[in-house]
């Protein structure tokens, strides 16, 4: 199945909504959701599993794999901080090999404030070189277009240009995955800068999927994304009136109106915050009507 093509920009270059990625946790609940979105979800549509610390081993491997079966390209994440041991690691990434046949992964630092194990940054798990002998090809890495509460710009420029040099090296593609969040002018200048120190890695601008603008505001606090008034303003809703919905209708329109063809690969992924198939539907909706 071939996913829709939306209209090109005024740039010429392609919308950000071609070929979106979706983002679920490992629970039950999101695994039968993802099934009964499927009708809505091109095949060959990447599938992001979250890394989430009250989720274990099996609750990832299972959704990956139900969302491999569906078709999909399951992106399961692997947080450095979290991992235990290189014995965790290496179990994962088997089980994640012989069971789900997966060869694409998230490498991503962790919330919590100390490893866990021996794994303290991303980086850390890619010059393992675990994830390459485990038969991974393609590698997404975090990136923060708004800064990220407890690292400094400096130390997460310098985590992004070592990453991309070691996925180079081992000649791994990869995919940078942003932080989600409601303003379109940091992503302009992060994707310059990205551009101007050389990374030429395909990028996904995080956005949130539909949600309740209470929940919008309770997951933007909880990751230290912006604050309720400043993402109100962006998004356009009252923070007096937090009954309603959100969707990033707005922030596509703005980021298709501003990049160029300059700005190279550009896609969108969306964290859905446990509304699959709200954020499917509504994905198809925007498709048609752009
Ligand atoms: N689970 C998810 O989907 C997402 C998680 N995040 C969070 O973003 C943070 C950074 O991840 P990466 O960009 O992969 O960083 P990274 O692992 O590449 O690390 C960059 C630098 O920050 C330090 N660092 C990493 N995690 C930290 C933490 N929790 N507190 C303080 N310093 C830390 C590292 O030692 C390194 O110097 C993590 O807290 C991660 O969990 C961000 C986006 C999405
Ligand atoms: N710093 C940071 N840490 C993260 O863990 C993180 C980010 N940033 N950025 C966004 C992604 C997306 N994340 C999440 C976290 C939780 C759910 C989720 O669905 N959690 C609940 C649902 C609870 C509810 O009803 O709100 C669950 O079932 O566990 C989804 C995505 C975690 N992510």
């Amino acid at each position: 199945m071939s996913s829709p093509n939306p209209t090109p920009t005024a740039s010429g270059r392609p919308s950000v909504i071609t070929d979106p990625s979706l983002e679920m946790t490992g629970k039950d609940k999101d695994i039968d959701a993802l099934r009964e979105a499927a009708p809505l979800i091109p095949a060959g549509t990447r599938i992001n599993v979250t890394f989430l610390g009250n989720e274990d081993l099996g609750m990832r491997v299972k959704a990956s794999t139900a969302a491999k079966e569906l078709g999909y390209v399951p992106v399961p994440h692997i947080s450095a901080r979290r991992l235990t041991s290189e014995a965790e690691l290496v179990e994962f990434l088997t089980a994640l090999r012989d069971q789900v046949g997966a060869t694409h992964a998230f490498a991503v630092g962790g919330d919590p404030s100390e490893p866990m194990g021996p794994y303290g940054a991303s980086v850390d798990l890619i010059t393992s070189g675990l994830l390459k002998e485990y038969g991974f090809t393609d590698i997404s890495i975090a990136g923060y277009p708004e800064g990220h509460p407890d690292i400094s710009d400096a130390q997460l420029w310098d985590a992004l240009e070592r990453k991309y040099a070691s996925l180079q090296e081992q000649g791994l593609n990869g995919t940078i995955l942003t932080q989600f969040g409601f303003d379109v002018d940091p992503v302009f200048a992060w994707i310059k800068e990205v551009r101007r120190r050389g990374i030429d890695l395909p990028i996904r601008i995080g956005v949130p999927g539909p949600a309740g603008i209470k929940r919008l505001l309770t997951y933007a606090s909880r990751f230290g994304v912006a604050t309720s008034a400043g993402i109100a303003k962006k998004y356009g809703f009252s923070i007096t009136n937090l009954l309603g919905t959100a969707g990033p209708d707005k922030m596509i329109q703005d980021l298709d109106a501003g990049l160029t063809p300059a700005e190279g690969d550009v896609k969108l992924h969306f964290y859905t915050f446990g509304g699959t198939k709200t954020t499917a539907e509504w994905i198809k909706d925007y498709q048609a009507k752009h």
